[in-house]
């Protein structure tokens, strides 16, 4: 096949687990970008505040060239590519996802008043348009589920969607 899916979504929406199971399921290659982004030095700096790295998106292009396959990052919605999947989660069980693995209360928390503002979904659909765009919500499902979702957005047997969740009772 060749095409690039991007999976995105807020952090703790559950990419990096179910990319492992639809590369898995479909045989399809499957990046890590933020693993890339640290070793490969993808980055045009270090935020010392956030203790984050700011991506250099022209130099990730370049880095994946003409690579098809799904990458899976919360900043993946910035590359080119042909479709892109973006899972959501409702903020109270994103906050204890992110609490659970350990983040910070001021991150877990800042990452699920995101999710609810609907972030990731509307710089996908602004790049992508509702026609490339399969939302997935992950609430209260298993990896397992949520993967067999990604496969048949992948292989076109669902439509694409956008804007069906709503989150905003959180804030
Ligand atoms: N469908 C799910 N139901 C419950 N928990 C899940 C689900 N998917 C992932 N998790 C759990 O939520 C946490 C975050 O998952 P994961 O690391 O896959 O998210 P991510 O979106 O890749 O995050 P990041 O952007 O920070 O890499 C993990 O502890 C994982 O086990």
């Amino acid at each position: 096949m060749t095409r690039r899916i991007v999976l995105t979504g807020t952090p703790g929406t559950g990419k990096t687990t179910v990319s492992e199971l639809v590369a898995e399921r479909t045989g399809l290659d499957v990046v890590h970008l933020n693993d890339e982004i640290r070793d490969e030095k993808l980055y045009t700096e270090r935020d010392a505040e956030r203790d984050s790295l700011v991506a250099d998106v022209e130099a990730i292009e370049s880095w994946l060239g003409e690579w098809d396959g799904i990458v899976e990052s919360h900043l993946s919605h910035l590359l080119d590519a042909d479709e892109a999947v973006v899972l959501r989660c409702h903020p109270e069980e994103l906050e204890a996802r992110l609490r659970e693995r350990g983040e910070s209360e001021a991150k877990a928390r800042e990452n699920a008043e995101s999710e609810a503002l609907d972030v990731v979904l509307s710089e996908a659909v602004d790049r992508f348009g509702t026609e490339a765009v399969y939302e997935i919500d992950t609430t209260d499902r298993t990896p397992e589920a949520v993967a067999d979702d990604v496969v048949a957005a992948i292989e076109g047997e669902m439509e694409p969607r956008a804007g069906a969740v709503n989150f905003i009772d959180y804030l």
